[in-house]
């Protein structure tokens, strides 16, 4: 396929800031000697342009530094031995939220005080909510509502009781007189907008622009306080820019640069306020870097200054690996690449505008995301990455760095014949997109050219597909394009990580947990670069797909919600399992098992986050529901956090068992020690296999035959690996094993039952191991994984259940009237004994004649079935290979126990195929 990523930004997905205008109040700093920074400055403003050599300046700087284009780094050796020698610059940033009160400003200042560096320039935001008090002064004037007046009020009494808090004395004086003064001026200028009814761009600039005037001039005087020598910026100053068509500025940095280097030694200061956002045109008009202005001020200003880095703060904790409301395990990265981060703004994470990465890259500056109110979490490093060549990882975290996604697109396909091989096709298309101004999100066209495919945003494509209809009828009623499809209700997956594009088998891994997760994948496309594969999903599957993926990359646990059917002896003992194992299995092997339902035959109890083990019984008693199937399973499954939905039936009943096809149509996977879905009707057992294989989900039942032992994936094993089965014969049932075992001297045949039945080997109805229908239905599961097609009345039993006792109606009475008949199987005992023999029940699957039985059989006493003790169940594999020597599995076959963990394994099998790692 060939592919082809559009770069384009989406303008919703970033926020708009303020910013602000003209205002001054003179600078009492006291001065200190920059020379040398300036002096370096003009050095390196030489090499800007173009491929450059400096010689000479310094010993160190005795080298080639080739700069072929504005994107290219320079060698950070080279830069950094420049920095220490002429001292290094710092930069942050604090936003709206960071300057929100007297307490946050004099915690800003804290920060700036603690950072050792010799020289720190620090940009500002307006105080939170003053920009918008701006906007809405300009809005009032203008619509000539005369209350602007009174809002004008507000704005200056915010910061008179905020100046009063931080200053005193005489700086508090002069930020007041200069506040009065400028209000004053604002008031007469917005008196001028309501008479004409309408402000100018260069006009609102203006008085917008005030909140970072005095958020600067506040925090200037407030590190003088301190004892900070300190300077602030009126950034209007020095930060030239020229307005671009598309509502964005491009910065004059060699304009720009002078400026600035003439405004250091004018203002000579250790720590200099900047205001963000600001900015001049070439003709000193005010202007403004429009939106996340202050965090491109800041990158510019990183640039201008070379710093050492650039510290943007803000309330979270840095970059998070995926969304975290909708992935929980989301975990914050330590380190993004320019380009990673680049591609995560663009797919919607609320990183840095991409704008703000390119004056930074330029030099190799590392910019820093930082939570101000968590001064412990050491944040997101945006900066070159060390390559995987220099043999430095460090800090690297997993080749795939992170996911974003888009909702509410469509997918638009143009496809037909007589695309191929003619140019200007695509160009049609894409003019007509832009004529109704849509914004294409991602293209991809196969290199069949016979379809070109496009995302573009939900609303759009109405227009979209109007205009490419016009464009092309003639093509459409010729039959040279067959269609302009719409398909609707999609959503975009973007997975990011630079070291893709050396790491072979990302995609593969990528798509293999999308398919796990039953997610269908509507359109691909990845660029050269390698930096992100984006798909295109049904936008319900959007939660789903993120969290599948975002396991599979080992960034989050595998977390699988399970619901338990049943929580009799075996589901009981499971749940207690469960509680045991659920703290390591999170901890060493990622896994993370959440028991969202737990339903009996009457009543249910369900949970959101996950169920208390500890206190499953009390909660069935107390927090239970009526129990409903439907319901349950929809719960259990409705959680969108939770990627995969395992439904574990532990009951014996039929009706569970009909629910399975349902479930896996709904991508639930099943697992059970109940063997009546696959001993039940051949062709409802031959569709379910079929669904589970079509669907991608999975139903494991090794618990079915032999308990915990591993018989079903043993039989799979030899099956799937070539191996030709012939016979296997065992001993399958616990319970007989166990009867036959220990009917042994004076022992009375229900005596033993009762024991066995005690132990819990026995079935919920113990007639159903006496009566060999438990023995029948393993046979008939092995028969039929073994490829043979029978049904249940095509295996010949011999019931060792009483005639008159077939009929009762409970176990319990069954029970009762079992000892009457004792003394018919004591004979059949002894005559067996009397020929030195024992008496055993086995089940065979006679794979070479396609047939199966169950019979009780006279064995020799060193017959290995003689041997046996407890439980134990003896099954013997004679395939192919294993020919003249079967393959014998013998373990206990029954038991709360090992019934329990075979399906706990069973329930880890599933999370390994589902990504945990292994
Ligand atoms: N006991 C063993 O050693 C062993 C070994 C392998 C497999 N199994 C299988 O394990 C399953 C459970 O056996 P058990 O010994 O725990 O039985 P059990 O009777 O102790 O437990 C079954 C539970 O299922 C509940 N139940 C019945 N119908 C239900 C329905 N429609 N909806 C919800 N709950 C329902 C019952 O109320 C009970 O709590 C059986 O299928 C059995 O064949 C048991
Ligand atoms: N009742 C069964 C349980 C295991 O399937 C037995 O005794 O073997
Ligand atoms: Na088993």
């Amino acid at each position: 396929m060939r592919t082809l990523s559009t770069a384009s930004t989406s303008s919703s997905l970033f926020a708009l800031h303020g910013f602000t205008s003209s205002s001054r109040f003179e600078d009492t700093s006291l001065s200190l000697p920059i020379s040398r920074v300036f002096q370096r400055q003009i050095g390196w403003s030489n090499l800007r342009n173009g491929c450059l050599s400096t010689k000479g300046r310094t010993k160190k700087l005795n080298k080639h530094i080739i700069i072929s284009a504005a994107d290219v780094c320079l060698d950070r050796s080279v830069v950094e031995a420049d920095l220490q020698k002429e001292g290094m610059w710092s930069v942050h940033k604090f936003g709206g939220t960071c300057m929100g009160t007297a307490k946050r400003i004099q915690n800003v200042a804290e920060i700036i005080l603690n950072d050792a560096s010799e020289k720190k320039l620090v940009v500002v935001s307006a105080m939170s909510k003053v920009t918008d008090m701006m906007y809405n002064l300009i809005d009032k004037a203008q619509s000539r509502d005369d209350s602007y007046v009174t809002a004008l009020d507000d704005v200056f009494e915010k910061h008179k009781l905020t100046a009063n808090d931080l200053l005193e004395g005489e700086s508090l004086a002069l930020f007041l007189s200069q506040l009065q003064r400028d209000v004053s001026n604002l008031k007469a200028m917005l008196r001028a907008i309501y008479i004409a009814g309408h402000a100018t761009e260069s006009f609102s600039d203006f008085v917008v622009g005030h909140g970072e005037l005095w958020s600067a001039q506040m925090l200037s005087l407030v590190l003088k306080k301190r004892g900070s020598q300190c300077s602030w910026m009126d950034t209007r100053e020095v930060l030239i820019v020229n307005p671009t068509s598309s509502n964005q500025v491009d910065p004059d940095f060699v304009e720009s640069e002078k400026r600035l280097n003439k405004w250091l030694p004018e203002h000579p200061a250790e720590t200099i306020i900047a205001t963000g956002f600001i900015a001049s045109t070439p003709k000193n008009i005010p202007t403004t870097l429009k939106r996340d202005g202050s965090d491109f001020s800041a990158a510019i200003m990183g640039a201008l200054v070379r710093a050492q880095q650039v510290t943007i703060w803000t309330d979270v904790d840095g970059v998070y690996s995926a969304d975290p409301r909708k992935v929980s395990e989301a975990v914050i990265l330590r380190t993004l690449s320019y380009q990673e981060a680049w591609e995560m703004s663009y797919f919607g994470a609320n990183v840095l505008h991409p704008r703000t990465i390119i004056p930074v890259m330029k030099y190799n500056i590392p910019i820093i995301i930082r939570n101000i109110f968590n001064l412990s979490a050491p944040g997101t490093m945006i900066c070159q990455l060390p390559t995987k060549e220099k043999g430095d990882d460090e800090g690297l975290e997993s080749v795939v760095k992170a996911f974003a996604t888009i909702d509410n697109l469509a997918l638009v396909n143009v496809e037909g014949t007589g695309m191929a091989g003619v140019p200007g096709t695509a160009s049609t298309i894409f003019s007509s997109v832009k004529d109704v101004g849509a914004n294409v999100i991602m293209i991809s066209q196969a290199s069949s050219e016979h379809s070109v495919c496009f995302a573009v945003p939900e609303e759009e494509v109405d227009a979209v597909a109007k205009v490419l209809q016009a464009r092309f009828r003639q093509a459409l009623e010729a039959g040279r394009l067959s269609k302009v499809e719409i398909i609707r209700n999609c959503s975009i997956l973007a997975t990011v990580g630079q070291r893709m594009a050396s790491t072979p088998g990302v995609s593969a891994n990528l798509f293999d947990a999308l398919a796990k997760a039953n997610v269908n994948v509507r359109a691909i496309a990845q660029g050269c670069s390698e930096y992100n594969i984006t798909v295109v999903i049904q936008g319900k599957d959007c939660v789903k797909a993120l969290e599948a993926v975002h396991s599979r990359f080992y960034l989050s646990k595998t977390t699988l919600a399970v619901g338990i059917i049943g929580p009799g002896l075996i589901g009981g003992t499971l749940l207690d399992q469960l509680r045991d194992q659920a703290a390591v299995l999170k901890e060493e092997f990622n896994i993370d098992l959440r028991v969202m339902g737990i339903t009996g035959a009457r009543t249910m109890v369900l949970s959101n986050l996950g169920i208390d083990l500890t206190r499953w019984k009390e909660l069935l008693k107390e927090e239970s529901e009526v129990a409903d199937l439907e319901k349950f399973a929809q719960h259990v499954h409705g959680n969108h956090y939770i990627p995969n939905t395992v439904l574990v039936d532990c009951t014996a009943d039929s009706d569970v068992a009909n629910h399975y096809y349902d479930w896996l149509c709904k991508g639930i996977h099943v697992i059970t020690p109940n063997k009546k879905a696959n001993s039940g009707p051949l062709d409802r057992y031959l569709k379910l296999k079929a669904q589970q294989r079509s669907s991608y989900t999975h139903y494991f039942y090794e618990a079915t035959v032999g308990a915990g032992l591993p018989i079903i994936s043993t039989l799979g094993g030899l099956l799937e690996t070539g191996d030709k089965i012939l016979r296997i014969e065992g001993i399958f049932s616990g319970t007989l094993s166990y009867i036959f075992n220990n009917f042994i001297e004076s022992r009375q045949f229900s005596d033993v039952v009762a024991e066995a039945k005690q132990a819990g080997y026995t079935e919920p109805d113990p007639r159903d191991d006496l009566s060999g229908s438990d023995v029948a239905r393993k046979v008939i599961i092995l028969a039929r994984e073994s490829g043979l097609r029978l049904e249940l009345s095509d295996i010949p039993v011999r019931s060792l259940v009483p005639e008159q006792l077939r009929t009762i109606t409970s176990a319990e009475e069954f029970m009762r009237e079992l000892p009457k008949f004792d003394a018919n199987i004591a004979n059949e005992r002894q005559d067996a004994e009397a020929a030195g023999e024992v008496l055993r029940y086995v089940g065979v699957v006679d794979v070479v004649n396609k047939e199966g039985r169950v019979e009780l059989r006279r064995y020799k006493k060193e017959h290995p079935f003689s041997q046996l003790s407890g439980s134990d169940n003896i099954i013997a594999f004679t395939t192919m290979r294993y020919k003249e020597q079967p393959l014998i599995i013998r373990g206990p076959g029954a038991g709360a126990q090992v019934t329990a963990g075979g399906i706990f394994s069973d329930i880890l099998r599933l999370a390994s195929n589902l990504g945990a790692p292994s």
